[in-house]
């Protein structure tokens, strides 16, 4: 038998039934789904490093900055890897992708090839055109709505549409003719991926596989949205292939989708081809990860604003002296803006869009504070929790406000900050930041500038989203894929947002 000595230290957790181990606690939550809040919760009691047992799945919880660092740089390579649960594994092709793959040498040539060829300053910088289009697209609908119907817009769906575009726009070019059926499956897909389905608290278990009505939703989920991409490829080969090249002035490689076709036809790295599947698999994730989290963190921007009119008045004043009455802003207008970033900054700490971070796997066994991790436990890090415990922010940690980040205060979110990390750190850090951050900024500039924002009276506003509901139901937007069995690895707000607009300067666009 082992002495005493040699078994592991395992981390402190909340009591474990049996079979569901310690899922009760999330289950009977007064949070309901949300899972950020309910393990936030059961940290304070347990301690920043917490070790559950979620169906048969071993899981770490990561509370604190101190943690948080520990395992994402301390021991950065033992937590490279990805958790990839049944779900995911259908919409990664098993992990043959940049997101969900194992630590290995796949993935360091997908996310080489991400950083040198898709998200480069360059190549971010050469997407400014299609960014400045869709913003003033965007402008043009808000104020064609604020003109129209008193005023009311559904500015978070207008927002969402316009990240949407941009970000498909830069990832497969042109916009794609099945856009809104190809959205409502990719939202489908973010849905199911929570990690709290049948099949993905049992691995290894057949029968929950068997049971798992999310497997299958996910399964014909990711079947509709390959047959879109299967037709984007060959619209794109064929232009690529094309008569004489484009005749819009547009380099040809001007989306990643053409860019990762010509790496193929080239030849690459003959240890790691470029297959069409992969291919395909890779634009659908920068196409999920870019577009949802860019989008979310947009829509909570204004609603803070909206929420806090002294943010908004010095906000909306810092963008109407620098534009001066201008009526149309590009992208380099916005780049003498410095109150504005803080909004965005202020609004990824107290909203991170992805609260686990993309969970991780413990790959070598581990020693983090004193305790054992076994290998293959997966690791959730609590960015959400972390970025709103007043250790690190103070009294008013869950209040909005931008001036924490001014001068003097060195925190910033490009992962040397462990209590700031809406975008991870270490490896596998999300290597999107900048294209995100561009993306956000001059939707956001543009509408402080041209409206006024504020709330809609409450009876109104049951009345919008009401209608909001039908016309999604309308829309098969809810079809009843699952959603109600996951939880999603984003949080959104529950309804979208919609504000009174009232427009103060004329739009050029
Ligand atoms: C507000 C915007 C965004 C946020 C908050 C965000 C957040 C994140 C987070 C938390 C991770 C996991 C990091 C970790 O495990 O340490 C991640 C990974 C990733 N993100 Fe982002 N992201 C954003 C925008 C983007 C954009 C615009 C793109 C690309 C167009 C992108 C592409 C990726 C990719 C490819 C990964 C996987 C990296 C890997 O596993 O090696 N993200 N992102």
């Amino acid at each position: 038998p082992a002495s005493s000595s040699s078994r592991p230290r395992l981390p402190p957790g909340p009591w474990q039934l049996p079979l569901i181990g310690s899922l009760h606690h999330l289950l009977l939550s007064r949070h309901g789904n949300l899972a950020h809040r309910t393990l936030r919760d059961l940290s304070r009691r347990h301690g920043p490093l917490m070790l559950l047992r979620l169906g048969s799945v071993p899981t770490l919880v990561v509370s604190s900055a101190e943690a948080a660092r520990e395992v994402l740089k301390t021991h950065d390579a033992a937590f490279a890897s990805r958790h990839l649960t049944p779900t995911l594994a259908v919409f990664s092709v098993g992990g043959r992708d940049v997101l969900f793959s194992p630590y290995g040498e796949l993935w360091r040539h997908l996310r080489r090839l991400c950083a040198l060829e898709l998200l480069s300053a360059r190549r971010v910088r050469s997407f400014r055109r299609v960014r400045e289009d869709e913003a003033a697209r965007l402008l043009r609908s808000v104020a064609g709505d604020a003109a129209a119907g008193g005023g009311d817009v559904d500015v978070g769906e207008r927002m969402c549409r316009a990240v949407n575009d941009a970000v498909t726009r830069a990832a497969v070019g042109g916009r794609c003719a099945r856009r809104d059926e190809f959205l409502r499956e990719l939202q489908n897909a973010v849905a199911l991926t929570g990690g709290f389905n049948l099949a993905d608290l049992y691995p290894a278990s057949r029968v929950a596989r068997w049971l798992s009505q999310a497997l299958r939703d996910a399964e014909r989920c990711n079947r509709a949205v390959r047959e879109i991409m299967a037709e984007i490829i060959r619209e794109q080969e064929k232009l690529s292939a094309g008569d004489g090249g484009r005749d819009d002035g547009e380099d040809e490689d001007d989306n990643l989708l053409a860019v990762l076709l010509r790496l193929q036809r080239d030849g690459g790295d003959a240890q790691c081809p470029l297959t069409t599947e992969i291919i395909s698999t890779v634009v659908l994730e920068i196409f999920a990860a870019g577009s949802e989290t860019s989008s979310t963190t947009l829509e909570w921007a204004l609603s803070e604003l909206t929420r806090n009119p002294r943010v908004m008045q010095k906000a909306q004043s810092e963008v109407r002296e620098a534009f001066n009455g201008k009526h149309k802003l590009t992208e380099a207008d916005t780049e003498k803006l410095r109150y504005l970033p803080l909004v965005i900054k202020e609004t990824l700490r107290l909203h991170v869009p992805v609260p686990f971070l993309l969970p991780r796997e413990c790959r070598e066994p581990c020693r983090v504070m004193g305790y054992d991790i076994p290998i293959g436990t997966k690791v959730l890090v609590n960015a959400w929790a972390i970025a709103r415990d007043e250790r690190y922010w103070g009294e008013d940690a869950e209040e909005f406000v931008p001036e924490r980040f001014e001068e003097g205060s060195e925190v910033d979110f490009r992962g040397a900050d462990f209590e700031f990390i809406p975008f991870g750190a270490g490896r596998r850090m999300c290597p999107g930041m900048a294209l995100g951050l561009v993306n956000m900024e001059l939707a956001l500039a543009g509408l402080l500038y041209h409206f006024d924002w504020e709330e809609v009276p409450e009876g109104k506003k049951k009345k919008k989203q009401q209608q909001q509901q039908q016309q999604q139901q309308l829309d098969g937007g809810d079809s009843g894929a699952g959603v109600g069995e996951a939880f999603g690895i984003t949080v959104r707000r529950k309804d979208r947002l919609v504000l009174r607009a009232t427009q103060r300067i004329p739009c050029g666009y």
